[in-house]
């Protein structure tokens, strides 16, 4: 496998948004206090109709869905603590480190060495695809909420497209237990109410493998388009054939809440 190391530059204005994009990373470490405010339900609910300007396409490969790049671990200092809730929600200005966590995801986009499944559709040495958009990338803040999901063994969530509250270029760090994590179409137009009643649909499903420390990118039509899921449903988590060992997982999910409109 090709390695690439990514460097893409601050633009000086607006760059045109690219396609589809989901990327699985490992980040780096983090830590620090934090405040929580605990909440039921399960995940984000599903979208209202996605922007028109965005396509429906099908990917070439699941590596252009989702491309798997290893960087480095992420762990919290004191993560252990501040998860043992189902879900905790951070409204308003992120702990350090948060923060600390953003500077690092962008970096790690930036700077990381990169091995992508795609290098098998690229046949240039230096050619390499940013998961994120540039003015995504260097947007401020990068992130300003973030939501944090503890599951117990058999737990997961249900397909589903993160709220159009949220601006694109989403990212998921995926702790503790491995998992997979799928990937299928949501039909563009279709309501929140439309895109409930296809989750027992067949559709084409995209499989995502997530070790411990794990970052997803999401953008484009992969955040606006596809639903992401993980059923840990007893005899759903299959990988290689084989049913993945499950354990407790924690997710921290990072995204920037768009501008009210009033
Ligand atoms: O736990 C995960 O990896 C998914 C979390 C998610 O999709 C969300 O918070 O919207
Ligand atoms: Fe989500």
């Amino acid at each position: 496998m090709t390695r690439r190391t990514a460097n893409p530059t601050r633009p000086q204005g607006s760059a045109p948004r690219a396609g589809a994009g989901a990327a699985a990373w490992s980040a780096g470490s983090g830590g620090g206090g934090m405040r929580w405010r605990a909440s039921g339900g399960c995940g984000s609910a599903p979208a209202s109709s996605p922007p028109t300007s965005r396509r429906a396409s099908s990917p070439r490969s699941k590596e252009d869905t989702a491309c798997i790049f290893s960087i480095f671990r992420y762990g919290m200092k004191d993560g252990s603590a501040a998860m043992c809730t189902t879900k905790a929600m951070r409204f308003g200005d992120l702990p350090s480190w948060a923060n600390e966590l953003s500077m690092l995801i962008r970096e790690a986009i930036c700077v990381g060495d990169v091995s992508a499944a795609t290098d098998a559709e690229l046949t240039n040495e230096d050619e390499y695809s940013c998961p994120l958009p540039s003015e995504l990338l260097w947007r401020e803040p990068f992130f300003d909420q973030l939501i944090a999901n503890r599951y117990k063994p058999g737990e997961g969530i249900c397909a589903h497209v993160d709220l159009m509250r949220f601006d694109d270029g989403i990212a998921i760090i995926s702790l503790e237990s491995a998992c997979v994590m799928q990937f299928s179409q949501a039909e563009p137009g279709g309501t929140a109410r439309d895109i409930l009643k296809q989750g027992d649909i067949e559709s084409t499903k995209v499989p995502v493998h997530l070790s411990p420390g794990s970052l997803v990118l999401m953008s484009g039509d992969a955040r606006y388009l596809w639903k992401h899921g993980i059923n840990r449903k007893p005899g759903a988590q299959l990988w290689d054939g084989r049913e993945l060992e499950q354990d407790y997982r924690t997710s921290v999910t990072m995204r920037k809440l768009l501008a009210s409109p009033n």
